[in-house]
């Protein structure tokens, strides 16, 4: 786990947790009779960014809304930061579902509130923090994003590269161990997907944030990620370090569908 700290974090902080943050163990999903997931293990260590690809269907948003608990699994447990997430009580998922933030390929701002309402929402209302220091957070997470002089502007006056990035900086407001990210710049015009990954990028380098990203920006997946898990089917039949998913895969399936996507 990386040690350095946020740009906006002043000291290190004791939440933090090392070794093993997300543990998925024989985790089956199905919708109707499709089985989407079957029998799923892996996990992901503390601060380490984790990218899955793979083909489409092959079920990889499914896992993010699953540790979102948009879902719940069939069978199975899903473990953060030593606590079951699923199967638990109520109280002790929302304590969990504090640990994580999720961005979206639609950003899903609040369409009526500002871009700083929409960023000191959340800590305001679920966490209990001030007012003040939640903007004062909220107009450092917009320095990261290079969105500082957009403070007061309403979503619609945005790009969707700019909100993508108010939804990063919302997301972060939260201080979340893990940051999910599915798919985020799916939805955007391809001149603005370099600014968006360009900010993923700097939080992955400058954070100790634990990333789970679905993509299918093979450089960025390349360039960002400890670890690459590839799907097929349900199932994570391929993992390994992107030099040697990208360049030796050993699944004849990690083959075909590199070739179809690089
Ligand atoms: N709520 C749902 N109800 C029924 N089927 C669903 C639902 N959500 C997902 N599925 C199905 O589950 C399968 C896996 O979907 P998922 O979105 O996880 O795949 P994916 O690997 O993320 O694909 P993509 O790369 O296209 O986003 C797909 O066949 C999808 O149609």
């Amino acid at each position: 786990m990386s040690t350095e700290t946020h740009p906006t974090d002043s000291k290190p902080d004791p939440r933090r947790s090392t070794g093993e943050l997300i543990r998925l163990e024989q985790v089956t999903k199905r919708f109707g009779d499709h089985t989407v997931l079957d029998h799923l293990d892996f996990s992901v260590d503390a601060g380490k960014h984790v990218t899955l690809i793979g083909p489409s269907g092959s079920g990889k948003t499914t896992i993010l809304r699953l540790l979102m608990t948009l879902l719940k699994p069939d069978e199975g447990t899903i473990t953060v930061d030593g606590e079951r997430l699923f199967p638990a009580p109520e109280k002790q998922v929302r304590e969990i579902r504090k640990k994580i933030g999720m961005v979206f390929q639609q950003f899903n701002l609040f369409p009526n509130m500002t871009v700083l309402r929409n960023i000191t929402e959340a800590p305001v209302t679920v966490l209990g923090m001030s007012k003040d220091e939640a903007e004062e957070r909220a107009r450092e997470l917009l320095e990261l994003v290079g969105l500082t002089e957009h403070v007061d502007k309403h979503p619609a006056q945005l790009s969707g590269g700019q909100q993508q990035r108010v939804a990063i900086a919302r997301a972060l407001a939260m201080r979340p161990q893990v940051l999910l990210l599915d798919e985020v710049t799916s939805a955007l015009d391809p001149e603005l997907v370099a600014g968006v990954l360009d900010v993923l990028r700097d939080i992955a380098r400058s954070t100790d944030i634990t990333m789970l990203c679905v993509t299918h920006e093979m450089n960025f997946a390349r360039d960002i990620s400890d670890q690459v898990l590839m799907f097929d089917s349900g199932r994570v039949i391929e993992a390994g370090p992107p030099e040697k998913i990208f360049s030796e895969p050993e699944h004849d399936r990690t083959r075909e569908f590199l070739s179809a996507v690089l």
